[in-house]
């Protein structure tokens, strides 16, 4: 449901409360320029009646071109103040939501992140929140500047002569008409737009990053013609505003031409008017054309505001990840216990069928089985990225729900087949979340024992090397490498590993497993494996077949057995 400008509003608000002060402040110098301007056609009219029409003193000449220019500097300078001050606020308001929007962004939970695309979240922080920034004080001082114009000099006409004044404002509903009609089709194009903006995000972000697969598949030509249609889907959804804008502009014109032309023909024949007051009247109407026409155009910034506004109140608003845990997890033994967990993605699946399983403190499990049979969902659950929908999972006995979730998190070391390094140093990568409190002598000895200690002297800053954009400058071992030093510098009582040597060579793969093998001492450690020759010294080794477990024991029980494994370990072995 589209959002509702009170509601818009009262979103707004909260950005603009601790800057109240400078909003009327600068409010305020707007009125004041506004004001000053608005006396020109009064003294303009003066000027040709006393000094033009009657005698020439240059006593009087010298008044009015003192005033004149009086009021020239005068509201020039209010008028810059009040731009210094509301662009200061825009820019604090811009800076507050993407701090907020950031914040929320690293709270949300991970549902959120398998069901946005990420180039439409990117272009929130980037695109949408200036458009609204826009309105919190572009916009308000403009409405504030033309309306006051507005009334000041129909006002004045008014002074001046209400019947002819009257006539003129008959045209006024004609104006409003105009602007309700346009308004509503501006913001479903303005809407529009934001979307296309950020699936066109998206499109850049997957193919920049992506840019190895589209040369090697060639698929330049095919992705061109999906972007080529979504500018051109921008394209014509911009033009849409902007015609209905200017199609607002020209009807809102030939009114305003129309009064003009009616002054020029009623003042001079049944209206009897002196030049001076002609002039004064002419003049003021010539000055509402402006104020006129921007009332008429707020509504362009303000419906892409508000469709902005609903884009990025939308991801403010959005429910954080589930923290009603209270307890605090401090140094535990590490016993998991699954109880009967089933879990689905969603209401129509079950990926995970009443899984049972007793892992012992400092007991190393394996998780095997095909492709798709929840392998990685069941380490999903055990991070508390998603929740069990049937049944609970324990450590120490005490359900993880309980526990707050970054102490609980705090003790969990995960190393991820996609290895995710972040454009830090190599000290940040490894130390990462606890780069002020890693001491230089813990980190480096983490290196050693992923064996990446080596590679990193031999590049050119060491350990402050700066690795670039998710680490683009080493290779998918070194890569790999980094991630199991960054996992064993945290030094956490439980391990999760999933395809954690996958791109190392055999050599490499002997010596890091050697180094994982010293890690899992002491601790919980569950892995994923697809190659059986990595978990055949685990404790246990769990078969997993379309979410349920079908076989469990020791290499050698399992081969025994000959069941599942002993089918998957021929296969291997065969291969
Ligand atoms: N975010 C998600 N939303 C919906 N379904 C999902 C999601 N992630 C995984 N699934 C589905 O859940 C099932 C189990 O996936 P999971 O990733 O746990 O399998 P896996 O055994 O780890 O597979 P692989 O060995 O290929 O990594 C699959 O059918 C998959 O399509």
């Amino acid at each position: 449901m589209p959002m509702q400008y009170k509601q818009f509003i009262y979103h707004l608000f909260i950005y603009l409360k601790p800057h109240v002060g400078k909003l009327v402040f600068t409010s305020v110098m707007i009125m004041l320029a506004t004001v000053l301007e608005s006396s020109v056609p009064e003294i303009t009219g003066r000027i040709v009646d006393e000094l033009f029409a009657t005698q020439r003193e240059s006593r009087t000449a010298f008044i009015y071109a003192f005033a004149l220019f009086g009021i020239v500097v005068l509201s020039s300078l209010f008028a810059l103040t009040s731009t210094a001050v509301s662009s200061w606020v825009s820019n604090k308001v811009i800076m507050d939501l993407r701090v907020t929007m950031f914040a929320k962004l690293l709270k949300l939970p991970k549902s959120y992140f398998d069901q946005h695309p990420t180039g439409k979240t990117l272009s929130k922080l980037t695109f949408d929140v200036e458009q609204i920034a826009d309105s919190a004080s572009t916009i308000w001082l403009d409405f504030i500047k033309s309306s006051m114009t507005v009334v000041i000099l129909i006002s004045y006409l008014f002074y001046k002569n209400w019947q002819l004044s009257l006539t003129l404002l008959v045209l006024l509903p004609l104006m409003y008409l105009a602007v309700k009609l346009s308004s509503n089709r501006m913001r479903r194009s303005s809407i529009k737009v934001q979307k296309s903006m950020g699936d066109m995000t998206h499109l850049l972000n997957e193919n920049i990053s992506g840019n190895t697969l589209v040369k090697i598949y060639h698929a330049q030509s095919q992705i061109s013609e999906k972007f080529n249609s979504l500018i051109k889907n921008i394209r014509q959804q911009h033009f849409k505003v902007d015609m209905s804008s200017s199609f607002n502009t020209a009807f809102v014109n030939i009114l305003i031409g129309l009064s003009l032309s009616s002054v020029v023909y009623f003042s001079s024949t049944s209206l009897q008017m002196s030049a001076g007051e002609f002039l004064s009247f002419f003049t003021a109407m010539g000055m509402l054309l402006k104020p006129a026409k921007s009332l008429v155009n707020i509504n362009k910034p303000l419906q892409n505001a508000m469709a902005a506004g609903e884009s990025v109140f939308g991801l403010i608003n959005e429910k954080k990840e589930s923290n009603v845990g209270t307890k605090k997890l401090k140094k535990p033994k590490g016993a998991i216990q699954f109880n009967d967990v089933s879990f689905g993605y969603n209401h129509n699946t079950i990926v995970l069928k009443r899984i049972n399983l007793d892992i012992k403190s400092g007991e190393t499990i394996a998780f095997i089985g095909a492709t798709g049979s929840g392998k990685t969902t069941i380490i999903k659950l055990l991070m508390r990225f998603y929740s069990p929908k049937q049944g609970s999972i324990t450590v120490d006995g005490i359900d993880i729900n309980q526990f707050e979730i970054d102490s609980f998190r705090s003790n969990i070391a995960f190393v991820d087949q996609n290895v995710q390094l972040f454009n830090d140093s190599i000290r940040g990568n490894i130390a990462l979340g606890q780069l002020g409190t890693m001491s230089d002598k813990q980190i480096k000895l983490s290196a050693i024992a992923a064996n990446a200690d080596e590679f990193i002297q031999q590049l050119e800053h060491g350990f402050d090397t700066q690795i670039g954009e998710n680490g683009v400058s080493l290779s998918g071992g070194q890569r790999q490498r980094l991630a199991i030093a960054r996992a064993i510098a945290k030094d956490s009582p439980i391990l999760i590993l999933d395809e954690a040597t996958s791109a190392l060579d055999n050599v490499t793969e002997k010596q890091v497993q050697n180094a994982i093998h010293e890690m899992q001492k002491d601790r919980t450690t569950i892995i994923i494996a697809h190659r059986l020759s990595t978990i055949q010294k685990a404790d246990r080794i769990i078969v997993l077949r379309h979410g349920s477990i079908i076989e469990q024991g020791t290499h050698q029980e399992l081969l025994e057995h000959r069941g599942e494994y002993t089918q998957l370990y021929k296969h291997q072995f065969e291969n």
